[in-house]
């Protein structure tokens, strides 16, 4: 995790890259990993997408497959990691925020037809990715029991950060690459994961998820563009009753 942040324009749009993110297996309490999110929200970041490497649970994914994250399970939250725990700043957000719609579905509807148009359909899926702490990875018992409470990848990120991005109103995508799939029966002949599988297999699709993301930033700022044009006639006639 090269731990850089980057800013620029991508397709013409203001934004804030993260390469490589804070971990809580690294030792970072879960406020902490996700305080770059607040920085964002802070500088104005309205929308945020997020990508992970993963395992694939669901047996039909391959590796170097990616996933549109359509739910996630923050099993680390759930049992008592949670971002927003501590007193609440309600300049970020309510209390007891609602995650009922967490990954925007006009953003994935946008992702898959992007994908779709750059020819990337055969390795495209949609799916619940589930976090996990980390750092070591599954026994394959602990593998089938994410399977079973419905998650088709597993990551040891994202989650957190989601949560504290729609706490503070921010709009998301998020994609988790499947860098290799996961071993669910006991005694298995078959190669356990290793970082370097992970990387590996990050490093080979990198550029088919760089060039869908971009392309999907380009028709945001376009969709960005024809709504400003919009609505600067109201606001000129609006200005001009005033003025009357
Ligand atoms: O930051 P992400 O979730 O993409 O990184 C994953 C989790 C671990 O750092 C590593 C596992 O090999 O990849
Ligand atoms: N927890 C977990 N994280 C991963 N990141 C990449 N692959 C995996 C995996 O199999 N399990």
């Amino acid at each position: 995790h090269a731990g850089n942040l980057v800013l620029g324009y991508l397709s013409g749009v203001p934004t804030v890259c993260m390469q490589g993110r804070l971990h809580f297996y690294e030792g970072h309490p879960a406020w902490l990993v996700t305080m770059p999110i607040r920085m964002m929200k802070l500088i104005g970041v309205e929308t945020l997408i997020v990508t992970n490497a993963s395992g694939g649970l669901n047996q039909d994914y391959n590796s170097g497959d990616i996933m549109v994250i359509k739910d996630h399970i923050n099993l680390t939250g759930l049992t008592g990691q949670h971002p927003l725990v501590g007193p609440n700043d309600e300049k970020f957000g309510p209390r007891f925020p609602a995650m009922t719609t967490p990954y925007d579905p006009e953003l994935r509807r946008l992702a898959q037809e992007t994908a779709k148009e750059l020819g990337f359909s055969g390795f495209m899926r949609e799916g619940v990715y589930v976090k996990v702490s980390g750092p070591s990875y599954e026994t394959p018992s602990e593998s089938r029991l994410l399977r079973k409470i419905g998650a088709d990848t597993v990551g040891m990120s994202t989650a957190p950060e989601v949560v504290v991005a729609i706490h503070a109103g921010m709009k998301v995508l998020g994609f988790s690459m499947v860098t290799n799939v996961v071993i669910l029966k006991q005694d298995s002949d078959k190669t356990p994961p290793t970082h370097q599988e992970v990387m590996d297999t990050a490093n080979k699709r990198a550029k088919d998820l760089q060039l869908l993301v971009k392309t999907i930033v380009g028709k945001l700022a376009s969709t960005l563009k024809a709504t400003e044009s919009a609505a600067t006639p109201a606001a000129a006639m609006l200005h001009k009753e005033k003025e009357n």
